[in-house]
This record gives structure tokens, sequence and C-alpha cells, in this order.
């Protein structure tokens, strides 16, 4: 237990004196003492005989994009580390050039080729690779985009796989061909994978492989969900260990698309929308007839960029489109950001949304003022990842470390976490600790518990 204990108090640490590289390009760092869970996570849920990926370069004739340098300076007083060099180091981030990847999953016929139509024929200036997984021979898909669009360049098919391992392998030299061939012709990646997948594996190849990391970044996961249908697929009993798709889609979302709103009545979309936000509280939630959403809502997410954790963490629960949200969702809205926006009161709640032990798929945000105790929180939450990583589909969270001047900020998927130090706390600024999980099976108050025991 000793030398478990030690590999868990290094985990902070480590990570702490990752500051030194950019933020943007802190690897992925999966907790040293968690190879087999690793491994594990990749075990395919369903065998799908044949699918393929096929890609498609779309080029655009329009200027070249503008490239958006991500800059940030972390001021780093780093007295709490071993590993440090020196205090009052600024790091300044250079940009992060590596091409954003967006992933487009949701159920059979929720509208994921009519959202890709409508990011390919629309006006933003950027090239962007499809890569397609397709069920079968026909590539059905493929030619419903191609009817729509002009200037394909390329097109490249990769069969016979399942989703979960050869098709990860597929995707891989996928991404390796796309980028080692066609580097600089295209500016973003779109991924739409078929309605059954179960995006983990697509999420994890983008930390998991050096080929990928390198030079490509995963930009977000946008579900599409079918306003109309859905509802009988999130009933769907699955058998033991068998994943419901339209559940885990939904559950490891960044943008959520409640799609064919013009097939059923206000107060079915309302009550969609609260079971939806059972599952996940995290993600954007926008409703659209045939995918209208404006671009910015689906690429250029961030979704997985620990720069942008503080927006998640603080609209948590606030962020549905509010063209709709007035009227339907309100006072799921104002419990949830009961305590967001006071200053100088002990913030000290969590939320699971109706279920304090859910047994489903949930969220839970813990938000508690105070600073944490290195060790415990190290411990706490090393320990909870090595027990409850498979359970644990996303967490993001901002944390207030005694002895750290700078905000600690967090996300993982599963057992691959990343975190940094980000910008230093304002003087008079509340010590706000925030974090929302993802995951099956989250106890609300146990989570609590173990968080508020490493409060000072
Ligand atoms: N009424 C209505 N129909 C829609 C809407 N969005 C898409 N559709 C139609 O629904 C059907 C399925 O849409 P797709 O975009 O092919 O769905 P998909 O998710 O790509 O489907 P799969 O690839 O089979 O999983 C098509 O006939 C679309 O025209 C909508 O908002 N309202």
């Amino acid at each position: 237990m000793a030398s478990v204990t030690a590999d868990l108090a290094t985990t902070f640490l480590t990570l702490t004196y990752r500051h030194r590289t950019p933020l943007s390009q802190v690897r992925a760092t999966v907790l040293p003492f968690l190879p087999s869970a690793r491994t594990s996570q990749f075990r395919p849920s369903r065998l799908i005989p044949t699918s393929s990926f096929h890609s498609r370069i779309i080029a655009v004739d329009s200027p070249k994009p503008k490239v958006i340098s991500r800059r940030l300076s972390v001021a780093a007083t780093a007295t709490t580390t071993p590993h440090s060099e020196g205090s009052d180091v600024s790091t300044k981030i250079p940009p992060d050039d590596r091409v954003p990847a967006t992933i487009i999953t949701g159920f059979l016929g929720s509208g994921k080729t009519t959202l890709l139509n409508h990011i390919l024929t629309a006006e933003h200036g950027k090239r962007i690779a499809v890569i397609e997984n397709e069920y079968g021979e026909v590539d059905i898909d493929g030619s419903l985009v191609a009817a729509k669009t002009t200037g394909a360049e390329d097109i490249v098919m990769l069969n016979n796989g399942c989703l979960c391992c050869t098709v990860r392998g597929d995707l891989v030299r996928m991404i390796a061909e796309l980028v080692n061939k066609k580097k600089g012709k295209f500016d973003h990646i779109v991924i739409e994978t078929t309605g059954l997948a179960n995006p983990a594996p697509i999420i994890q190849t983008f930390y998991a492989e050096d080929d990928v990391f390198n030079d490509v970044k995963l930009d977000g996961v946008v579900t599409l969900v079918d306003a109309k249908h859905v509802g009988f697929h999130l009933d769907e009993i699955k058998p033991k260990g068998v994943v419901n798709e339209a559940i885990e889609q939904i559950a490891y979302a960044d943008r959520i698309i409640v799609n064919k709103t013009d097939l059923v009545g206000e107060p079915e979309i309302a009550s969609l929308v609260q079971r939806i936000r059972k599952i996940n509280h995290m993600a954007d939630l926008k409703r659209t007839e045939f995918g209208k959403v404006g671009l910015d809502y689906v690429l250029g997410i961030g979704g997985f960029d620990l720069e942008r954790i503080e927006s998640v963490v603080n609209a948590e629960g606030a962020k549905e489109d509010h063209d709709h949200d007035h009227n339907h969702d309100h006072g799921h809205h104002n419990h949830d950001n009961h305590d967001h926006n006071h200053k100088h009161e002990h913030h000290d709640h969590h939320h699971s949304h109706d279920h304090s032990h859910d047994p489903g798929v949930s969220s839970v945000s813990i938000v508690c003022e105070g600073s944490l105790d290195l060790e415990k929180a190290n411990l706490w939450l090393g320990t909870l990842l090595l027990e409850r990583s498979e359970d644990i589909y996303r967490m993001k969270g901002l944390l207030s470390v005694e002895g750290m001047d700078e905000r600690f900020v967090f996300q993982g998927v599963h057992d691959i976490f990343q975190g940094s130090p980000d910008r230093l706390w304002g003087p008079d600024e509340p010590r706000i600790n925030k974090i929302v999980f993802i995951g099956k099976k989250l106890d609300a108050q146990e989570l609590e518990k173990g968080f508020k025991a490493c409060l000072l």
C-alpha cells in the first residue's frame, strides 16, 4: 500500500511540473499505476463485421483561414513541486498548430449526415477532411455528402473493422495518411461515426496514439439526438455488459443537438431535454431542425482544452440555447446555478439531479470553497481513477490546492487524465473548487464526502 500511496502522491506533482510544457500540448497523462485499465478500456463492446472509414478532403475555394494562435501566460511559483527549477517562471504558450478534429456521433438516423452536409456547404473558409465510418459495403452517406459538395479532393476507403479495435487502427492510419500526404490542405477533420458507435474508443484514440496526438487534437464530440425516436433507444435495456449507445453518445458529448424538433411537440422536447441533462449536465445543448446550427457550435469547440475548463465548470447546467431555454427548463437551471455567482459565501453543494446514487449514467457536480491538501487530494483522485475509471466517462475540474498559487485545472476521459496549473488566483478571489463528473453508478454523496475530506 505504501508504494501505491507514493505513486498516487506523485500525480499532481508530476502534473504540476508539466506547466513548463505548453498547456495545449500537455500530453495526456495516463496514471502510471493504471497499466491494465489502460488497455482494458479499448475492449470492443460490439463487433461490426463490415465497416469502413472513408476520408474525403473537401477543398473550399476561399482565402486561407485565419490561424488562431493560442497564447497563455502561466506564472508559476512552483513551491510545491520538487521538480521545480525555480520560481516565478513565466511560460509563454506557443500556438497549438495541430489540426483540430471533431467527432459527430448520434444514433441511427438522428441527422449526422444532414449536419455534415450543412457544415460542408456553409461558408466558413475552412477546408475540411471528412472521415466516415460506415456499415456494410455500400457507402450511402458518402454519396449523400458527395451529392451536395464539390471539390472533393480525395477519398480513401478502409474496410473490415470493428469500431473499437480494427477501426481504431484504421482511424489512426487514416489520420496519419491525411497528415502525411495532405498536410496543409485541410484545416479541420470531421469524423462521422456510425449510429451504433460508442464514442469512447474513438476519443481515446486521440490520446493513446502518438501518431495521432502529435498532429491532431481532439476538438470536441458533437452528438445528434433524434427528438422523436431517441426516447425508445434510451429506454432500451441492454444485456449485461452491452452498452446502450444512445446513452453513451449523450454522455461523452461536448455539444448536444436535439434534432428533428419539427416532429414532436414542446412538452416532449422539454422532458427529453431534462432527461438528457441527467445524463450529461456538462454539454451545451441546442434544439434544431435539419441540423441547422451555427458553425461555431460544432467546430472550434475546445472541449478537451484545459484552457477552457473554466467556462465549462462555471456555466455547467446553464447552457441550453437561450431562445428555447427560458420557458422550459427554468427550475432546473435556477437550482443548478444557485451558488455559482455568489462571492464570499461558503459554497458547498453537489447535485446529481434527482438521484443521489444513480445506477445509470448521470452527471454529478461538486462546488465547494476551500483549499485542498495536496497529498490527500492526490490520493482521493488517484484512488477514484484506480477504482472507478471504467465508470467515469468524463470529468472536468478547477481546484484550489494549498501551496499552489495557480488554479489547478484538469480533464479526464476514463483513466486518461490531463491536468495543469493555469492562471494565478486573484488576491480577493474566493477559492472555489468545481468538479463535474459524468459516468455510471455515480454516488454524489460519496463523491462529495471524499472530496470534502481532502479540504484543509
Ligand atoms: N423531419 C426531419 N427530418 C430530418 C431532420 N434532420 C434530418 N432529417 C431526415 O432524417 C433522415 C436521416 O438523416 P441523416 O442525416 O441521414 O441521419 P444519420 O444520423 O446520418 O443517419 P445514419 O447514417 O443512418 O445513422 C434523412 O431523411 C433526413 O433528411 C429534421 O430535423 N427533421
